[in-house]
């Protein structure tokens, strides 16, 4: 063999030693994140400590008081409900998960019609931004527990409600010591690994679950887990991509819309729990807020092979569920990771060393919101046409010749990533960062004058 050829052998070795070890190595992570995945529920609990995660005590009331005839009379004279379904609401106790723009008329109401024992579970504390729909929260209680301020407003309402905060976040090491001591469970979440997580919790303990969701004008909601019907896996036996779900954070919402399907969860708990009307099992409630048509429509009964509730489940305890939504799967789809924190500008910096300069600076918030508030000298490209080729080329005709930087900003420096990505894609030796953080970060760190949302 010529020198030459062992050389060339030798690379060639190389070459399949690195592709077999880049083969292995990504089976090893595959192998790793099943473990956590699986294992996730049998690591020893953390956090599960606390006067709140002790079931609430029910006593068993069997006469209504002369005040609960006077306070309930609207009620108690509809002739399926009366004095018994009255009674079951006063020995009931449900769980509400989320005391946002859901599970805050969702309580009221539940509160008021006499429900014996309310359980809120919720780990944020109240701002500004939620006063609109967010109806139980005032002024006043701004950055207090949001299961807190709910519990007083709910006591201003009845009194004779016995209220449980569970103020943390509901997670798979706490969920079935909270869960267990309700009859019933609320979702007024939003967000898909909770509503995993709920559903299967409620299948492994047999609680019927009434799930609301509400965004910009349309609102759903539905019973799972209760006489047989469908959990939500069957619904939606694999999460959908990250990058598909929208929040009201980033979509807008209503107040009166969310407070729609949340006075509509509470009249479903009402309905399971005193056994009265046609519970949403097996079918889903649609609103177009829009339009206001209410539309029902028949979803799938049971699926067999269901992972959670079939008869032969695979899944058979809580798993890691932000994992399993792909929220923290190195996922090229995820802004987050998009930039490191050196391929882009703080806002400080951006104030002390571009600012004063020329420069371009573009807003790539959708039009709506730029109407809100903007920097000085901040032109808006919403961020689906500076993905479009036709911005690009104008862009370019505008830079011809000149060295102007370009910053991009957006609300909270996830979309301007995205930004910054294709405009260098098109012009890679041009200066183009993005500020981290976006808007947020210059309220909080240069400019507390600016308005946030
Ligand atoms: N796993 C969880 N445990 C406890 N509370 C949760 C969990 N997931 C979501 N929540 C709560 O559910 C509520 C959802 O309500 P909503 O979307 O109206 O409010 P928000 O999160 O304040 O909204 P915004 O997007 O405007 O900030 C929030 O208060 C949130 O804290
Ligand atoms: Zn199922």
């Amino acid at each position: 063999m010529m020198e030459s050829e062992v050389d060339s052998e030798r690379t060639m070795l190389k070459r399949e030693i690195a592709e077999l070890r880049a083969a292995l190595n990504q089976k090893e992570q595959c192998l790793r994140e099943l473990d956590s995945l699986f294992s996730f529920a049998t690591r020893p609990e953390q956090e599960v400590v606390g006067n709140d995660l002790e079931s609430p005590d029910v006593a068993v009331h069997t006469k209504l008081t002369n005040d609960d005839i006077a306070r309930y009379s609207r009620q108690l004279i509809l002739p399926d409900f009366g004095v018994q379904g009255q009674l079951k609401l006063k020995n009931s106790s449900v769980l509400i998960v989320g005391l946002g723009g859901l599970g805050c008329p969702a309580a009221q109401y539940l509160a008021a019609a006499g429900c014996g024992h309310l359980g809120l579970v919720d780990y944020d504390e109240v701002e500004r931004s939620n006063f609109h729909r967010q109806i139980l929260h005032s002024e006043d209680r701004c950055g207090m527990s949001k299961a807190e301020s709910a519990r007083i407003a709910l006591l201003e309402l009845n009194p004779h409600c016995e209220i449980q905060c569970h103020s943390r976040m509901l997670y798979p090491h706490n969920a079935m010591h909270i869960i267990r001591g309700y009859d019933v469970v609320l979702d007024c979440t939003d967000n898909v690994p909770t509503r995993y997580l709920l559903s299967d919790a409620c299948v492994m303990l047999s609680k019927p679950l009434v799930s609301g969701s509400a965004l910009k004008m349309d609102g759903q909601l539905t019973v799972y887990n209760y006489a047989n019907g469908p959990c939500y896996r069957c619904i939606f036996p694999v999460p959908p991509p990250p990058e598909a779900v929208t929040n009201c954070g980033d979509g807008g919402v209503l107040g009166a819309v969310t407070g729609t399907i949340g006075a509509m969860q509470a009249l479903e708990a009402i309905k399971v729990i005193v056994g009265m009307g046609d519970v949403l099992a097996g079918r889903l409630l649609i609103f177009d807020g829009g339009s206001g048509v209410f539309r029902n429509i028949r979803i799938r009964s049971k699926r067999p092979n269901c992972h959670m509730c079939s008869a032969q489940p695979l899944i058979t305890e809580l798993i890691n569920y932000e994992m399993f939504c792909g929220m923290h799967a190195t996922d090229k789809n995820n802004p987050m990771l998009l930039l490191s924190t050196d391929e882009r500008l703080s806002v400080e910096d951006y104030q002390q060393k571009i600012q004063a300069q020329p420069h371009l600076l573009i807003d790539v918030r959708p039009t709506a919101e730029f109407e809100i508030c903007q920097l000085p000298e901040a032109v808006n490209v919403p961020l689906v046409e500076i993905l479009d080729d036709s911005y690009l080329k104008r862009l370019g005709k505008q830079l011809e010749d000149k060295e102007l930087p370009i910053v991009l900003v957006c609300r909270r420096g996830n979309d301007s990533q995205i930004a910054v990505q294709h405009l260098r894609n098109r012009f890679p030796t041009h200066f183009v960062r993005d500020l981290i953080g976006g808007l947020h970060a210059w309220t909080n760190s240069v400019d507390p004058s600016f308005p946030i949302y």
